[in-house]
């Protein structure tokens, strides 16, 4: 075996870095590049298209490697965290000419994150949160920052699909596990592309402020998160709030398939912001005010004192629409404190970010004189609680100027007056500088060259320049020439030099003092931070409640009612975002009528005809009433609800590898185990992914495990008419229908909810307006109207009677030419027994049911029924229909 060379100093050094950073990339400083090895070259060099090389291949090292020159270090630190990597920066620490022939000292000076990136927009409307999770015997802890604006919480959670689905409602790209957390939780949430970080040691030395944390694992959380920031931050971490605990169930809950399904932050089909609940509420004029509403949106409260506080603060700003506008105008200029807080904390706070935050606190007395002058009384306690942090304006007023530059080390950002030795060196500079504009018109008169000109450089300082043309006038004893351009020659003199040696001291000693004294004031600035917080959340939240009263001003929404009784009336309700989308007023507005009797509401109606829009304006109107906002509608009571459930359109869960019917069953399944009867279960055509027996089977055996053992409310539409004849079995069931009417063999959409079920389904109208080949809709509806005439022979009441037994599907002949038409009433699989088998009440009903129907249709697929006439085919149908019997 041929010896291992061993490795030279250089690599050396490499390789002990890369061990404290195996899951970064390494990006290790050597002259102007940062360079990778090893399997960080050969990955780094294909995500970012960089030629892969060797090092050292004549001197047989052979180390793969690519690197990216310093300067452009940053765009491709982004790519690499934007595509779910980490980063670790090492730089050389002193420079290579004084390292004396020795290594050069080298360390990592920086961690990039996926989860501890900060946005580089200042205006940015998200919160980038890092999570940390653990798990003890049966309760996982998950705790969450976010490292621009310093929010810290902490929560504990009973079981993984709650865990998933926090870690999915915070978005979060990375979390943080210590060694010991079970491996078989963490490959789940890899495939949701979260970044599990692992960390063994916990940080044992930093303060933080863990007070308002009760639970002992809570604050284990807390540290291993904290521990984390430490590791990878390498900087002060003063603005991070004390960590907050909350509890779960203190909030409206809703999954991650309830908060996508109902569009709350993104719109499914193009997941972007325009058209969802987020993008119509927010009227916010801040960038707090905008993450604000999207955490309330979030995790809707379920305490009507609070919720009533809310709407007292909408109602107060619909009252004062003059206050109101002014109150905008000034929000409009508050730039976004929490985040400069977060700049300050870091260091990296500069001029510019500091008159922003004087600008910011110019508006605060402002603010509270308007809101203050509405006279109020609530608003006015919850308003002279606001501390304007004058101290702060006033300080950064005296010191910092106007137009401050960006950079922080090259002067022209301390205003004259602030500090008095200061002010004689800008003097000096000043004067010299006067000194050098006499010299130049001395010069040139002595000289005769008019332009003459006086000019400085970093390699000899101060010059006199003369064009080529001039030169002959040029005093020899005098000047001394020092640089031949192509057009001039430059020249120093004795006088230059002597005052040159003053007027650069003095712009020196400016700009070392200057950066000393921003230092200082920074320093004030960050012993300050926590009022500056106090005051963005007081803002935030006076902005998104101002933002509630703009939209129910404009849409004309009602403050709901909160009642105790299991009952809600919603009257002329509407869709917000579909009102909204829709032009001139032509939504058609609907009640929501669940009187003290009712659980469910069972929705039929023509595929178009708006089932799901009525159902979601339930689910939306109830979530609006609940983060405090008004609501569509022209009265609305309703009670408080603790949990939305919902199963609607095919919002398949592709990550996980699941069918769009496993997904249905499961989110069914989540609806049946976890609702009380202060729930809200919205099921739109639940069954429909399955064999059409199997599914209505289905369909039914939910209905009524919903009615007999959970009593939420429940909206569940279907195009299963025969369940509607359930209405006369259970009392909580009562029908509805969306109403469309047919005019010259035309469908009507009326968008009507009226009493009772739907006649007609209208499939075949729907197919026309999707603009389906004659050919194929005229043979369609031949083939209806025969099996309407052969439904005459069967009576569907007894299809959905215990023990059910429905009529197999009659197929038609088909005529010459035609495509055979599919087939849907398959037999059911052993798959779908498995899936069944989620909730045993369920799938005991629905065996029932689909094994004598299973082998009547076993039978039916051992015939040639389509060789046979449609009379044949009939009367076969009704032997078997008389077995079932
Ligand atoms: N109340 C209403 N007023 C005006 N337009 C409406 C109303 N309800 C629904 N619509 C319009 O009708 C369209 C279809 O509605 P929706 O998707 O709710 O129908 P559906 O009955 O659930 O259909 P399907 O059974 O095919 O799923 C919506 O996109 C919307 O534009």
């Amino acid at each position: 075996m041929p010896q291992k060379t061993r490795e030279t100093p250089m690599m050396e050094q490499y390789l002990e870095y890369k061990k404290q950073y195996p899951d970064a990339f390494l990006l290790y400083r050597v002259g102007d590049f940062y360079e990778m090895f090893y399997d960080d070259a050969v990955k780094g060099s294909q995500i970012l298209e960089l030629t892969l090389t060797a090092r050292n291949k004549k001197a047989g090292e052979n180390i793969p490697m690519c690197g990216v020159p310093h300067h452009a270090i940053e765009g491709y630190i982004d790519t690499l965290v934007d595509k779910g990597y980490k980063v670790a920066v090492c730089d050389q620490l002193e420079n290579p000419a004084d390292a004396e022939g020795k290594m050069v000292k080298r360390g990592v000076t920086r961690v990039v994150t996926p989860g501890t990136i900060m946005d580089k927009s200042d205006q940015s409307k998200e919160n980038n949160y890092i999570t940390a999770i653990t798990a003890t015997k049966n309760v996982f802890g998950l705790a969450y920052a976010d490292l621009s604006t310093g929010e810290v919480k902490v929560t504990s959670v009973e079981n993984q699909l709650d865990l998933t689905n926090e870690l999915q409602n915070l978005d979060t790209k990375e979390t943080v596990v210590s060694g010991s957390f079970p491996q078989k939780y963490l490959d789940q949430l890899r495939k949701y592309g979260i970044l599990i970080s692992k960390i063994e040691e916990l940080e044992e030395n930093y303060t933080f402020d863990f007070s308002q944390i009760i639970d002992e694992s809570e604050v284990s959380t807390v540290k291993l998160l904290i521990s984390y920031l430490i590791k990878t931050q390498m900087r002060s971490l003063d603005h991070l709030k004390p960590a907050q605990s909350y509890e779960t169930s203190s909030y409206l809950l809703m999954d991650h398939s309830a908060q996508s399904n109902l569009e709350l932050f993104k719109n499914i089909r193009t997941n972007k912001k325009s058209g969802t609940l987020l993008w119509l509420l927010d009227e916010t004029k801040t960038a707090m005010g905008s993450r604000l509403l999207k955490q309330w949106l979030a995790r809707p409260l379920i305490s009507v004192s609070k919720l009533k506080r809310r709407q007292h603060f909408v109602q107060v700003f619909l009252d004062n629409y003059f206050q109101r506008s002014s109150f905008q105008d000034y929000l409009t200029k508050v730039y976004d404190l929490e985040r400069l807080a977060g700049r300050v904390a870091y260091g990296t706070v500069n001029g510019r970010d500091l008159i922003q935050l004087r600008t910011s606190l110019e508006q605060v007395p402002e603010i509270k004189s308007i809101l203050l002058d509405i006279g109020d009384d609530e608003l006015t306690t919850f308003v002279e609680k606001i501390d304007e942090v004058s101290d702060i304006r006033e300080l950064i007023d005296k010191a910092i100027v106007e137009e401050a530059p960006i950079s922080v080390t090259n002067g022209g950002l301390i205003k004259e007056g602030y500090d008095e030795q200061l002010d004689k060196y800008l003097d000096a500079s000043k004067n010299g500088k006067q000194w050098l504009a006499s010299l130049k018109a001395k010069e040139q008169e002595l000289t005769g060259i008019n332009n003459l000109k006086i000019g400085y450089n970093k390699v000899f300082g101060y010059y006199i320049e003369v064009s080529h043309a001039n030169t002959d006038k040029v005093p020899e004893d005098r000047y001394q020439r020092k640089q031949t351009l192509v057009n001039a020659e430059r020249y120093i003199t004795p006088e230059l030099k002597d005052k040159e040696s003053l007027i650069l001291e003095a712009e020196e000693k400016s700009k070392s003092l200057e950066y000393h004294l921003f230092d200082q004031i920074r320093k004030k600035v960050k012993d300050q931070i926590r009022r500056i917080q106090a005051l963005a959340n007081i803002l935030s939240q006076l902005d998104v409640l101002q933002s509630f009263s703009v939209i129910s001003e404009e849409y004309h929404y009602v403050a709901p009612e909160f009642i105790d009784d299991h009952e809600l009336q919603i009257v002329n309700g509407r869709h917000p975002v579909v009102e909204k989308v829709l032009s001139n007023n032509s939504y058609i507005p609907n009640d929501v009528n669940f009187d003290n009797q009712t659980d469910i509401l069972l929705i039929t109606g023509p595929n178009m005809s708006g089932k799901s829009t009525y159902m979601r304006q339930m689910a939306l109107t109830v979530i609006m009433a609940q983060i405090g906002c008004f609501v569509p509608a022209e009265s609305a009571k309703m009670p408080i609800f603790d949990h939305i459930f919902t199963r609607i359109g095919a919002a398949d869960d592709l990550i996980s590898g699941d069918s769009t019917f496993m997904v249905e069953m499961r989110e069914a399944n989540d609806a049946l185990k976890n609702a009380t009867a202060n729930s809200l279960i919205i099921f739109d055509e639940i069954g429909r992914g399955t064999a059409t027996y199997d599914g209505m089977a289905l369909a039914q055996a939910i209905i009524e495990y919903i009615d007999k053992h959970v009593n939420a409310m429940t909206m569940f539409s279907t195009h299963y008419h025969e369940l509607t004849e359930l209405e006369e079995q259970l009392p909580g069931l009562r029908n509805v229908h969306v109403d469309a009417s047919e005019e010259n063999g035309d469908l009507v959409f009326l968008h009507k909810v009226l009493p009772g079920p739907a006649d007609k389904s209208y499939g075949i109208h729907v197919a026309k307006l999707a603009g389906l080949p004659d050919d194929v809709l005229s043979r369609a509806t031949k083939i209806l109207s025969s099996l309407e005439e052969t439904s005459v022979h069967t009576t569907t009441s007894d299809s959905i009677k215990e023990p059910a037994a429905s009529e197999p599907m009659p197929v038609v002949k088909p005529e010459p030419k035609v495509e055979p038409v599919a087939d849907d009433s398959e037999i059911a699989t052993e798959d779908d027994d498995a899936q069944l088998s989620l909730f045993p009440e369920v799938t005991q009903k629905v065996k029932k049911i689909s094994t004598k129907e299973t082998q009547v249709i076993k039978e039916i697929s051992n015939q040639d029924l389509m060789g046979m006439t449609p009379m044949e085919a009939m009367n076969l149908i009704y032997q078997w229909q008389k077995k079932l019997k």
